[in-house]
């Protein structure tokens, strides 16, 4: 078990046994995915309902090829075989895998591919250690309690096998199309990160991992969570939105790409011709929002790794994203904002399962099916604001075609030739996908009222099939589970026996294929199916709505759903995930503009909903959202939106007061309102202002009179673009930032702070702090350090490959340790700030060798952090310095590499 999930576990036992009130801080703690006294691989393996579902709507009806195709599953062993080789995948450990950052100098991308081949190809023996009791386990806690099982397995077992560490992943390469020079980036191991960590076979493999990551080099990312930045194939200079970014990992991807300092270089002659040091700033940026402005938050420590000064973080409810004045072209305006839409929506997250055990016991279809109108809205969205001529990819991770192909299918309808579907797959270089569905079964689940009646109606019946199915395994010597059930159940005699006969421990696949008989065992699960939209009893049309039935013969030769992306865990051992790619020929028309006004209007706002109504559709208080566990999860995208079965007995409830914030567009560009957040009632620039952290105040031009000390003090030339320096307050401003040329013009400028919440964008530049003998009050930044510099001629040091390294440190540093040479340097110096650069490096902004120093009285100091001078000490190895080699990491990274955000 990861070391935080120990801390987690450890916490809650604790909490238990101080408070010795059982039962609420046992289910609490059993809620967080947690079973107390018990091994957390006893996490629920197995979930009767969803496995029902996805026989029933064919998962399990093709299988792979060896040639990496796919096939119908002819008979019903070849089913049988598929469901088993979907099941084990879910129930294993998902394998780690990271990325080579795409911005990284390419001498350093080409070290780093060489050290991998030691782990690459080359077969190892290495042990794995079998979780305790791998054997999966039903749905039902109480019954999983009692178990007679749960106790005396736990045996722990291990395996030799000889793997190879780790293989690539072709299809996140360089972004180099001449097939001799490029290289892969991504990389996936055969083993999960606990066993990377513990197993001595792989130590090497996992130092070299924390020293690169602890650098900024490398990135660890799920395999699948790399798909869609890669299928949207954005470019350096092009301008991208991802709609619901956080924690930010896509994001990530992304701004390396466009943004990165890597596709910039022009180092020869400045402006006047004059050989110099210049800088061509990345033209392309990345808007990055995300609903919650907590997990926004996340993704701006996410994003401050790559210091990068084309990303623009803001927070509103995707569905309402602002429409900016849009660009004229030859006297005509073109419709959209940015080339590339990224809209990785929030999910019922199943394809996580691996990841997050909490999934099979939280499994829901009517959750799903609440998300389906979200979903829809914030694409359409998505849809709006891309350029013609520009791509929009959709994603989830989710395997349900109610988040997925129905999805498309609609936003396609709605759409009507507006968006075309693309076939990503040639570009994808070694992915193994299954195509989209062409059709599907539309299913939802009784409600606790319907449940009941549906039971008692049925309950001779169930009561018939229970026994049998009892015998059943008893004759297959399958343990007694009458005994355990009843025993376990632990319920009233009445529910006893209302149970179906299905919901067993541990499930078991159908012996036959047959559809009636999956239907029945759908059927006695609570599920009810819906041929057509007419079947669909009035009071569940706002739930199971009209687009969540497959297209016509029509419609599906028209939209060609097998184009979209279908991932399954067992087909490259990831996660699951799905992914649509769609290219926008012309505008929407100003039907389909209205449709998404509506869909807004009518869908709910996702985190919103869970976080702000409490189960009689009533808004609850801050406390009370706070703390509702299930809704947005840290570990990763997956969006609880099932309301509890009481809401569920109401229809689902649009957001009123969303809706109330919201002047309505009817006119795209009109809105004067700030795009509701996903958290009402929280004021959240109170809050960071109080942590004295950014506060997400709008960016605001500079007070003239800040300029002339600094330019004095740093001898700041007269080219410099003072224009794209900014605040977040009046006056002196603590903090002044350097905001790129695309995103001041592109998106401040043209008004979006009026319309959305800024959470942050820009780098520190300059930062207030107090010279007694100067009167300059402010000092350099490290962060945009490769942006002031080409016009400081003042303060600037050029030190040799010893004397920087020397720099490299914490604390004061006498001057005695350094060169003569460079002492005499510093004697000119008045105390204060100022620069170092690396002899040979000088001129070269995209490597960014500098060093930002404060001269004291008798010592230097270096302003530069840790994980920075790090990363500066390898790349000087990678560049060929004789700098000393690390010293063994600290034990306790490990925790603090298990608490880095992972998606
Ligand atoms: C699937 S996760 C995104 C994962 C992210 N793309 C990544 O790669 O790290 C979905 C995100 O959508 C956000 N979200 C939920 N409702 C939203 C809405 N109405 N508009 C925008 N974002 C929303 C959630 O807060 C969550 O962070």
């Amino acid at each position: 078990m990861p070391r935080s999930k120990w801390n987690r576990k450890r916490k809650a036992e604790a909490k238990l046994s101080k408070s010795g009130k059982d039962h609420k801080d046992k289910d609490a703690a059993n809620d967080a995915g947690y079973k107390l006294n018990q091994d957390y691989s006893v996490a629920k393996q197995s979930n009767p309902k969803m496995e029902a579902y996805y026989s029933l709507v064919g998962l399990h009806n093709t299988s792979k090829r060896g040639d990496g195709t796919f096939q119908e599953c002819a008979s019903d062993e070849a089913k049988t075989l598929e469901r088993e080789r979907f099941m084990s995948s879910l129930r294993s450990i998902l394998p780690a895998s990271f990325r080579i950052d795409r911005s990284l100098d390419t001498r350093m991308q080409h070290k780093l591919i060489e050290e991998m081949k030691e782990f690459v190809g080359k077969e190892i023996e290495i042990e794995i250690e079998l979780p305790k009791r791998s054997e999966a386990v039903g749905g039902m806690k109480t019954l999983l309690d009692k178990s007679p099982n749960s106790n005396d397995e736990t045996k722990e077992e291990v395996i030799k096998r000889k793997i190879a560490p780790a293989k690539p992943i072709p299809f996140l390469s360089s972004n180099n199309n001449d097939k001799a020079t490029k290289v892969v980036l991504g990389y996936q191991l055969s083993v999960d990160r606990r066993t990377l960590r513990r197993n001595p076979s792989l130590t090497p493999l996992h130092e070299w991992m924390k020293i690169h990551t602890d650098c900024g080099h490398l990135t660890r990312q799920e395999t699948v969570s790399m798909i869609p930045p890669v299928v949207l194939d954005a470019k350096p200079g092009m301008s991208v939105l991802d709609m619901c970014a956080a924690p930010g990992s896509k994001t990530c991807q992304l701004v390396e790409v466009v943004g990165g300092m890597n596709h910039h270089r022009d180092d020869e002659v400045n402006d006047n011709g004059e050989e110099g040091m210049k800088y061509h700033e990345p033209k392309g940026y990345v808007v990055a929002n995300d609903a919650d402005p907590k997990r926004a938050y996340m993704l701006v420590t996410q994003l401050r790794r790559l210091q990068s000064p084309n990303v623009f973080v803001t927070s509103c409810d995707g569905q309402y994203f602002p429409i900016l004045d849009e660009k004229k072209d030859k006297g005509t305006v073109r419709e959209g904002m940015f080339d590339r839409v990224l809209c990785d929506v929030p999910c019922s997250g199943d394809g996580t399962v691996r990841k997050n055990p909490g999934i099979w016991r939280h499994w829901n279809q009517n959750g799903a099916l609440a998300l389906h109108p979200l979903q829809l809205s914030i694409a359409l969205r998505g849809a709006r604001v891309t350029n013609v001529g520009g791509y929009l990819v959709y994603s989830t991770c989710s395997m349900n075609p109610m988040e997925n192909e129905s999805v498309v299918a609609e936003l396609l309808r709605i759409t009507n030739g507006s968006l075309v579907l693309e076939d990503p797959r040639p570009r994808m270089e070694g992915l193994v996908a299954r195509p989209g569905w062409n059709s599907w079964k539309v299913l939802r689940e009784h409600n606790s009222k319907a449940k009941k009646d549906h039971k008692k109606k049925n309950s001779a019946k169930m009561n018939a099939k229970r026994k049998e199915w009892q015998e059943k395994r008893h004759k297959a010597g399958g343990g007694d589970s009458k005994e355990l059930g009843d025993d376990a159940a632990g319920d009233k005699e009445e529910e006893k026996f209302e149970r179906s006969p299905y919901y067993t421990l541990p499930y078991v696949g159908p012996e036959t294929w047959d559809e009636e008989t999956l239907r029945e065992r759908t059927t006695s699960l609570g599920f009810v199916e819906y041929a057509t939209y007419g079947d669909v009893e009035p009071e569940w049309r706002r739930r199971v709505r009209v687009s969540c039935f497959p297209p016509t013969e029509a419609e599906a030769k028209a939209f060609e759903l097998h184009k979209c992306l279908r991932c399954l865990p067992h087909d490259m051992d990831t996660g699951g995930f799905f992914v649509a790619l769609f290219k926008k020929v012309k505008p929407l028309s100003p039907d389909a503009t209205a449709r998404m006004h509506q869909m807004a209007r009518e869908s709910r706002g996702g985190i919103e909903v869970d976080a702000h109504l409490n189960s009689n559709g009533d808004k609850k208080d801050d406390t009370e959202a706070a703390s509702n566990t299930g809704v947005v999860k840290d570990e990763g995208c997956v969006v609880k939106a099932e309301p509890s079965e009481e809401q569920t007995d109401d229809e689902p409830n649009v957001l009123n007061e969303t809706e109330a914030q919201v002047k309505e567009e009817e006119d795209d560009g009109d809105a004067i309102q700030k795009a509701p957040t996903g958290r009402i009632g929280i004021n959240h620039n109170k809050k960071k202002k109080e942590n004295g952290d950014l506060g997400n105040e709008d960016f605001i031009p500079l007070d003239d009179s800040i300029w002339p000390p600094i330019i004095e003090e740093f001898g700041i030339s007269s080219d410099f673009p003072k224009e794209q320096y900014m605040a977040r307050a009046s006056g002196e401003a603590k903090v002044l930032y350097f905001i790129a040329k695309s995103i001041k013009e592109q998106i401040i400028d043209r008004g979006i702070q009026n319309r959305v919440t800024v959470i942050n964008s820009g780098l520190k530049a300059f930062e207030r702090c107090s010279i007694a003998e100067s009167r300059n009050k402010y000092r350099i930044s490290q962060e945009a350090i490769q942006f002031v510099l080409p016009y400081m001629t003042k303060r600037v040091i050029v030190a040799c490959a010893d004397d920087f390294y020397k720099c490299c440190a914490k604390g004061f540093m006498e001057f005695g340790i350094y060169s003569q040479e460079f002492q005499d340097k510093i004697g000119e110096l008045a105390p204060g700030s100022f620069v170092v650069l690396l002899n040979g490096q000088e001129k070269d902004t995209t490597k960014k060798m500098f060093l930002v120093m404060w001269k004291r009285s008798n010592a230097l100091e270096c302003f530069v952090s840790k994980v920075e001078m790090d990363g500066m000490v390898s790349k000087l190895r990678a560049l060929g310095f004789d700098a000393p080699e690390p010293e063994p990491a600290a034990s306790n990274t490990e925790d603090a590499e298990e608490e880095k955000v992972d998606t």
